[in-house]
């Protein structure tokens, strides 16, 4: 990987996320080219950038500040960029900086998540900025023409340069699209989608949220846990002994899943995040040279933020299907909470709980325990733990820009380690075409029936049933000519 060698060998692309957070004099070679300045060239772009429209010289198509983003974009091109978001939220430091703005994420082509977005903003001061790796993506090219149509419907087509930029590899479809080029940030193949977060993917609607100086902080920890990885011994190595750990759990003790567990609100969008980034990467059912596996990879990967879990799926993880779990805990709270009086502060309320559930989990309850203790003998079974719960713990010593980093490097190069070990390809994700062009086929069965009143045919017998329901039963739902957009 360090290499750039072509390790994505079914898209024969270099697999080069570790670039995006390389310190300006490093040395990362793509094709025998050093690809790091490329990188800065970008980055320092999205400096000046992110600082014209925070400081008021980029403004909008009516000479006002344009304090609020939308960025739009699905999977890779959204679910990092959240994560990263929701934890900087409350970080102190981040606060300061993102004082009268605000971030907001477009992702599902429903236009229930449009009228979400738009809701309360106005076109005169919102920027709208469209990542997409490949820019063909169908939920986000929607949502970017539904976005333009709200900007030029009130401010004129002429605003979209002021508007709207681009994140993208696909630079000839951004210009397409009426972005102008100097407003598009680029990227590049050597980068998957779900390890995108470092590039202007994340790092451009974060530094406008921001600013670039705390942006550089997560890329800096980012960047630390790459050169521990690189070259910390195996014994020592996190990402190799979380990888391996996860090995052992899926594929000698058989438990399918991981619960994702972070003791902070903070970290409440790491769980989907990580989902993707392990789930596509590791689902597959061949090895890298397309042999079929003779075992299981890949976890089911799903998490809550603790303590909410506990009151919610945990009975299953105790006493129910064995589900080795990761707990994530903080050492210092980004907001801390007293209460005169009370026996301990709200974060050591929340901490016990991080301590207390991997204890339960490793050694449970015997009936003995019970016994001792007076429980009736019908209960006994119920009120038994059998123990022997696989689990591990992470306590990050705070929750700032360079720790996030450095937890979602963790988590990257661990899924790497788990799929190198495993013979696979983590870094393709064949397994999501067959849906995109089924739905391809449903849209324009859709658009015949319509508007041509044809029948559905050449879908199953299933399919064609409920089909044809949704249009009989929508037929009365207005499909004029015209544009209409939400009205929250
Ligand atoms: O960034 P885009 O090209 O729009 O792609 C968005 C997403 O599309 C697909 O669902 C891929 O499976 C994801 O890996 C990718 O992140």
């Amino acid at each position: 990987m360090f290499n750039g060698e072509r390790i994505n060998s079914t898209e024969n692309r270099s697999v080069l996320h570790i670039a995006l957070r390389a310190p300006l004099d490093s040395i990362i070679n793509n094709d025998g080219k050093n690809v790091v300045p490329d990188v800065w060239q970008v980055l320092n772009k999205i400096r000046d950038f992110s600082e014209s429209v925070r400081s008021g010289a980029w403004i909008g198509a009516t000479g006002k500040v344009l304090k609020d983003v939308i960025a739009i974009g699905i999977g890779g091109s959204f679910l990092g960029p959240l994560f990263v978001h929701t934890a900087l939220q409350t970080d102190p430091e981040a606060i300061e900086f993102a004082q009268g703005r605000q971030l907001r994420f477009l992702a599902n082509v429903d236009p229930i998540d449009v009228a979400r977005n738009i809701a309360g903003l106005n076109p005169e001061t919102t920027l709208v900025v469209v990542v997409s790796k490949t820019f063909t993506t169908a939920e986000t090219m929607l949502n970017a023409r539904t976005l333009r149509e709200w900007i030029t419907a009130s401010l004129g087509p002429q605003a979209v340069a002021k508007h709207m930029v681009a994140v993208s590899t696909n630079l000839t479809l951004v210009e397409k699209f009426g972005i102008d080029p100097n407003n598009a940030f680029a990227f590049w193949d050597w980068v998957g989608g779900r390890y995108s977060v470092c590039s202007a993917v994340g790092v451009l609607p974060l530094s406008l949220q921001y600013g670039f100086s705390v942006v550089e902080k997560f890329l800096k920890g980012a960047s630390s846990i790459d050169q521990h990885f690189y070259s910390a011994p195996f014994a020592r190595n996190l990402p190799v002994l979380l990888g391996l750990l996860s090995v052992w759990n899926v594929s000698f003790l058989g438990f399918p899943a991981r619960a994702i567990l972070p003791y902070s609100q903070a970290l409440e969008k790491f769980a989907p995040h990580i989902q993707q980034v392990s789930m596509e990467s590791n689902g597959k059912g061949v090895s890298i040279d397309g042999v079929p596996l003779p075992y299981e990879t890949g976890e089911i990967d799903f998490g809550e933020p603790g303590t909410n879990g506990q009151h919610s799926f945990y009975q299953l993880i105790h006493q129910g299907r064995v589900i080795p779990c990761d707990f994530i805990g903080v050492v210092k709270s980004q907001q801390p909470v007293y209460l005169k009086g009370e026996m301990v502060s709200n974060h050591d309320e929340l901490m016990s709980n991080f301590f207390a559930q991997p204890d339960a989990l490793a050694y449970g309850k015997t009936a003995e325990q019970l016994l001792k203790e007076n429980v009736p003998r019908p209960l006994i079974p119920h009120k038994t733990f059998s123990g022997n719960r696989p689990s591990l713990s992470l306590l990050l010593p705070s929750l700032n820009a360079y720790n996030i980093g450095q937890l979602l490097a963790i988590y990257e190069h661990r899924i790497a380690v788990e799929g190198f070990v495993w013979g696979i390809n983590s870094f393709d994700q064949w397994g999501v075409e067959l849906g995109k062009s089924l739905a391809t086929q449903v849209r324009k069965q859709l658009h015949v029936s319509r508007k041509k009143g044809k029948p559905v045919e050449a879908f199953n017998f299933s399919t064609t049933t409920m089909l044809t329901r949704y249009l009989q039963e929508s037929a009365d739902v207005p499909m004029e000519d015209c544009t209409i957009l939400p009205k929250m």
